[in-house]
């Protein structure tokens, strides 16, 4: 099966535990989501999978063996962890070439590769010429170089240009409709948002979430209503003393939650208050990782607090 696959992972830097007891699955055809707040453990994870870290406890497979195992690594998984690190005097065709030299892949393969990313013009010129965009590209090209059937991607579009986003976000879709298992980490929900198929959601080196992008909307809309009324005081008791826990949004607005929208029509209606609106609560994927990911974050803020004393 071309999935990873990570067990009970685990891996400490001295006082730092930035991965603790990790488990989750990435399965073919869909593009997952790798997400938590800085230092939530993703680059580890990912280095670990990719044998470039060893863990302390558990497994990392990649296709059911762990990367040391694999015997043509470029043709089982690919990875851009950085953008791409070639010396500024090499050409990217060179530095493919040598790459593809190295798995026994023909020279066709670099220029097809080069083709898919959009650099077969500037393959020939000087990588130290490259902008952030062009080395990016280099570095996926060299993901791909083997057709390896998983991919890792750790945090793709930073420092992109709005066309250099939206290109990558409709290339990993591709790649992952050609049947492939992709992995792509992100500290922002909203770069995800239109890419994603699946997320997994991490904090302080464990999973938070693992769920697919339309569930984890559906339990973070949660069974609140937004209220737009004129006379917000009076809503306020009305629907409080009726067991209903609400906070004013707005000006006019009220979100209320544990009280279905049916009952707060038939409660403001029945108490003669005002409101010429009630509306299920609909949260945004922003919003939803934002509350998932509250206490890592306050975590995190802390011990930076502690570090500087
Ligand atoms: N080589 C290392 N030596 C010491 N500490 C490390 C090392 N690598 C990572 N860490 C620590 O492990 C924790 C997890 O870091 P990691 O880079 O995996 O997080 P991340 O989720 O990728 O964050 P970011 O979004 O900032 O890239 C952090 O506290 C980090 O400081």
């Amino acid at each position: 099966m071309n999935d990873i696959e990570v067990r009970g992972l685990r891996k400490r830097f001295g006082a730092v535990t930035a991965v603790d007891g990790l488990s989750f699955t990435v399965p073919p055809g869909q593009v997952t989501g790798f997400v938590g707040p800085n230092g939530a453990g993703k680059s580890t994870t990912m280095r670990i999978v990719l044998g470039l870290d060893a863990a302390d406890e558990g497994t990392a497979l990649i296709g059911g063996r762990p990367y040391r195992a694999l015997r043509a690594p470029l043709c089982e998984v690919g990875a851009l962890l950085d953008v791409a690190a070639v010396h500024p005097s090499r050409r990217g065709r060179d530095h493919l070439l040598w790459m593809a030299h190295s798995h026994r892949l023909p020279a066709r393969r670099v220029d097809e590769v080069l083709e898919q990313v959009g650099l077969s013009q500037a393959a020939r010129r000087r990588a130290g010429g490259y902008s952030l965009g062009m080395r990016q590209r280099l570095g996926i090209a060299a993901a791909l170089l083997g057709d390896p059937p998983v991919l890792l991607f750790d945090e793709p579009v930073n420092g992109l240009d709005p066309e250099g986003i939206r290109w990558i976000r409709g290339f990993l879709k591709r790649l992952a409709a050609e049947g492939r298992a992709v992995l792509v980490s992100s500290h922002l929900m909203s770069e995800l948002e239109d890419t994603a198929d699946h997320l997994i959601v991490i904090g302080r080196g464990r999973v938070i979430a693992d769920t697919g992008v339309a569930e984890l909307l559906a339990a973070a809309s949660g069974d609140r209503v937004e209220v737009r009324t004129s006379d917000r005081t009076r809503a306020m008791t009305v629907l409080a003393d009726a067991g209903a826990t609400v906070a004013a949004t707005g000006r006019d607005t009220l979100t209320v939650s544990k009280l279905a929208a049916e009952r707060v029509t038939a409660l403001l209606g029945g108490a003669g208050v005002a409101f010429s609106g009630v509306a299920a609560h609909r949260a945004t994927l922003e919003e939803a990782y934002m509350e998932l990911t509250r206490d890592a974050v306050e975590f995190a803020a802390e011990s930076a607090g502690e570090g500087e004393q």
